[in-house]
């Protein structure tokens, strides 16, 4: 038996913060080794497998993944509609899985914003473009000071047109869904989702019944809102190609983040602008690193390999014998 005595809490809680700042302090999308099981026909299907993912204030981020890889799973999560089966996730300091109905409620209302594939999702049928934008408004109720009765109702009818506006949509304001083209209809969403100002948009594939020029112009909507308003906006898409209308892409493989693409625009000397994309890939909180099939099947890297610290960098060799 061990003569030790039991470290108390307040050690353990004194040691835990010694060890540094917690994981992603200054992120407002935390999700700490998430982990989504599910039972169907007595198999078990790992969704989820601890995915590692932060997001900063201010970002426009693309989730994209082939079918399978776990991208609705994550945006059930971070919607407020799924609780994960192990690990932690977060979004503007809301613990998701430590929400009771109401407080999940006004998760769902006030913190985030949603634009859905299927544009009949998005917007009421019977209600013209305004009317939709101001929908959400109405239903927060008057605790954001628009008032009531027939002041409140221009308020909110003057933000709908602010932000019909700000997305190219003011020549829309008065007409139904079924008179819009589809990406009218998603842009429309956007300022929907966008009505109460929420502190992040969650995007599902919003341009997947769209083709290709369209669904430029629903990305540069996005664009406009995260430029001109500062929202934080997560889309999630298995169309690789998003890549180039976004600043940043994470991909998704086998229910974990796998890699990342950055890019930024940079101004030369003649004042002449190019966009640099980089490719990096992720190491999760455990210090693990995927290395892409395009890296290890050339060299048939395949159980285990060889590492040597540079001053500057690691290099990875295949296992080859060791010279004789
Ligand atoms: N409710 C469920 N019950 C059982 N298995 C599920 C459930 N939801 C998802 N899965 C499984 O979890 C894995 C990840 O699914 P998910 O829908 O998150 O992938 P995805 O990347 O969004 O795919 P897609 O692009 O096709 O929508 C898949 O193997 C899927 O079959």
């Amino acid at each position: 038996m061990s003569t030790e005595t039991e470290p108390t809490l307040a050690e353990l809680e004194r040691r835990a913060t010694r060890s540094g700042p917690a994981y992603g302090q200054d992120a407002l999308i935390v999700c700490d080794r998430l982990v989504r099981v599910f039972q169907a026909d007595g198999v078990e299907v790992q969704a989820l497998q601890g995915l590692d993912l932060l997001i900063k204030e201010g970002e426009l981020t693309a989730i994209v993944g082939a079918s399978g890889s776990g991208k609705s799973t994550l945006l059930n999560i971070l919607a407020g509609l799924d609780t994960p089966t192990a690990g932690s996730a977060s979004v503007a300091g809301c613990d998701l899985l430590g929400m009771d109905a109401k407080t999940r409620l006004g998760y769902r209302r006030d913190t985030v914003g949603f634009i859905w594939q299927r544009t009949s999702r998005n917007l009421l049928p019977y209600l013209t473009a305004a009317q939709n934008v101001a929908l959400p408004m109405q239903l927060r109720g008057r605790s954001r000071g628009m008032g009531v009765g027939r002041r409140g109702n221009r308020a909110r009818m003057a933000r709908a047109a602010e932000l019909l506006d700000l997305l190219g949509m003011s020549h829309c304001l008065d007409r139904r869904p079924a008179g819009l083209s589809g990406g009218e209809q998603q842009r429309v969403a956007i300022a929907v989702a966008l009505a109460n100002d929420p502190a992040v948009v969650f995007a599902d594939e919003p341009t997947g019944e769209l083709d290709t020029a369209t669904a430029e112009q629903v990305f540069s909507a996005l664009r406009t809102a995260n430029s001109e308003l500062g929202t934080t906006i997560l889309v999630v898409t298995h169309d690789q190609a998003v890549s180039s209308e976004v600043s940043r892409t994470v991909s998704i493989r086998d229910g974990r983040t796998s890699s990342e693409t950055l890019r930024h625009v940079r101004t030369d000397e003649n004042g002449g602008e190019s966009t640099v994309s980089r490719e990096y890939t992720t190491i999760d909180r455990s210090g693990r690193l995927q290395l892409p099939p395009e890296f290890t099947e050339p060299l048939a890297i395949r159980d285990r390999v060889l590492l040597e610290l540079q001053p500057d960098h690691i290099e990875v060799r295949p296992d080859t014998p060791p010279p004789v």
